[in-house]
């Protein structure tokens, strides 16, 4: 059932049973798990998450303020290998009537034993959102990320209440990312806002006025049918479904109108195209029927065969999916610029106007403190190279001081031990030395310290430091990133100016 506003809107304060929630390992390393703090048949502690810097227990995860470090807890994953072996047995039909009834016989953990915290491991409880979500959702495709995402939605000017066409939907993650910009309010559940509007359109008024706004939504089409349910679950269990429509559907052949009659158009507002063939689907995006002639040479232009794989169907009425009275904004993703050639070329003959390519060379910039110094020996997160000169002779002086009092000390040892083989030859009584602790401490007093006691010392003296803000600050591009990079295509297509409109201005313009 979908939860009553989806987390990825509103995730509240903290983590709640029956929602996800993300369990942050590293940066790039997370976890997304439906919470649940039900009994488990596998674990005497509930269910589990485990992971490589440990198991966290369900019921440790439930009511935490999001951004909690959870530390890990001791989980007997003993029972667990054995369980998965009888299953294995079990799939492969190797099980037996001695097993099932043993089976049978294992008793239904109904209260979850309070598992112990554990000695070491570590993670942190994040709430999801459209960029935790595609670090860790379950990849069907390659993935629109949050750098090419941010950037498209902000450039394509995607707003609360728009209605946004998506194709291909793929594994989700542009779909996640559009469904929270253009969410003002559940249909059915709340009314949208309105909101102050400029008539445009009216050619003799030009009055400001409050006009009912309508509830955004995502008409997502996906030609891969396992792909497209599973997207339709995931949305169902994240509580998006009533913002998102997504559609079986091969774009090339039958067009973004929602139902099989042509009927239920979209009224879209913006188009993201993330196909193999982004040129094939824009005969679909016009505001009427475009010549045949056209739609003939730009298909035959194609020297690829476009992913369908649908037989051809009868022409259907001509119902245009985009709304009659805004401005159509359109993105296509492509990998390589052939491609952007043949869609800027097809959406010239198609009238899209204000058309310009971006590229994405994104970096993140790493900002961090660096602190260097012998001080910093032994301190996590810096380097205890020497800072100056300086620094480094004084430390080689101290080596050698240390080194020649070692070095005198073991001559010293040395000859003690030949005068003692010496005395004992002659049957004499060996020589009494001095106290080996007593003369170690005499020569190594007012010498510099040991490595153990600048350790000690350094970290000592770390407790009474601000080490947040010491050292400089340092800023460094990554020399990789995780994204798709892409060729971006964006256009405009204007409204219809219709014999009406023409009229309108005859008359007032003369
Ligand atoms: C690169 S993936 C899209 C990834 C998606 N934007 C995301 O962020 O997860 C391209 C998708 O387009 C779908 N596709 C290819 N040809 C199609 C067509 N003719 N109609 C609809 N979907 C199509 C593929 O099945 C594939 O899932």
């Amino acid at each position: 059932m979908a939860p009553a506003v989806s987390p990825f809107l509103d995730p509240g304060a903290s983590s709640s049973a029956h929602s996800l929630g993300i369990l942050q390992l590293k940066r790039d390393h997370l976890i997304p798990t439906v919470l649940s703090d039900a009994s488990s048949t596998e674990y005497a502690e509930g269910n589990v998450v485990n992971t490589r810097f440990g198991s966290f227990t369900h019921s440790s995860l439930i009511g935490k303020p999001w951004g909690t470090q959870i530390l890990a807890s001791v989980v007997d994953t003993g029972s667990r290998g054995g369980r998965s072996k009888k299953r294995k047995r079990e799939a492969n039909g190797e099980g037996n009537a001695a097993e099932d009834a043993s089976r049978s016989e294992e008793p239904v953990r109904s209260v979850v034993k309070a598992a112990t915290t554990a000695s070491s491991g570590f993670a942190h409880l994040v709430p999801p959102t459209p960029e935790t979500w595609t670090l860790c959702l379950p990849h069907r495709t390659q993935v629109v990320y949050t750098p090419d995402y941010s950037f498209i939605i902000q450039k394509m000017r995607l707003r609360p209440g728009d209605h946004i066409i998506e194709a291909g939907a793929g594994s989700g993650s542009f779909t996640h990312a559009v469904a929270r910009t253009v969410f003002n309010g559940y249909p059915g559940l709340e009314q949208p806002e309105e909101k102050d509007e400029q008539e445009v359109n009216g050619t003799t008024s030009r009055k400001r006025r409050r006009r009912q706004q309508r509830h955004g939504h995502v008409y997502s089409f996906e030609y891969h049918k396992p792909r497209a349910e599973q997207l339709r679950e995931e949305l169902v269990s994240h509580g998006l479904d009533p913002l998102v429509t997504v559609t079986n559907r091969d774009v090339y052949a039958d067009g973004f109108c929602v139902d099989a009659e042509n009927e239920n158009a979209p009224n879209a507002d913006v188009i993201f195209l993330d196909l193999p063939a982004p040129w094939l689907a824009l005969k679909h995006l016009t505001r009427s029927p475009p010549p045949p002639a056209v739609v003939k040479s730009i298909a035959s232009d194609t020297a690829e065969p476009p992913t369908t794989t649908s037989a051809p169907r009868p022409p259907k009425p001509f119902r245009s999916p985009l709304n009659p009275k805004t401005t159509t904004r359109i993105c296509t993703f492509s990998p390589c610029i052939e491609q952007v050639q043949k869609t800027v070329a097809a959406m010239r003959s198609y009238g899209w106007l204000d058309i310009e390519m971006f590229t994405m060379e994104h970096k993140r910039l790493e900002v961090r403190r660096e602190r260097v110094g012998l001080a910093e020996e032994g301190l996590r997160g810096a380097n205890p190279s020497p800072a100056t000169v300086q620094e480094a002779v004084q430390r080689l002086r101290d080596v050698e001081d240390r080194a020649k009092v070692f070095h005198g000390l073991q001559k010293e040892k040395q000859e003690q031990i030949m005068r003692r083989a010496e005395a004992k030859k002659r049957g004499e009584q060996a020589p009494a030395g001095e106290g080996e602790a007593d003369g170690l401490k005499k020569k190594t007093e007012g010498l510099p310290p040991s490595k153990h006691d600048r350790l000690e010392r350094a970290k000592k003296e770390s407790e009474s430091r601000a080490l947040f803000r010491e050292g400089r600050l340092v800023c460094r591009t990554e020399p990789e990133i995780k994204t798709h990079t892409s060729y971006l295509v964006f256009a405009m297509l204007p409204v219809e100016w219709t014999a009406e409109d023409e009229e309108k201005a005859r008359r007032k313009w003369g």
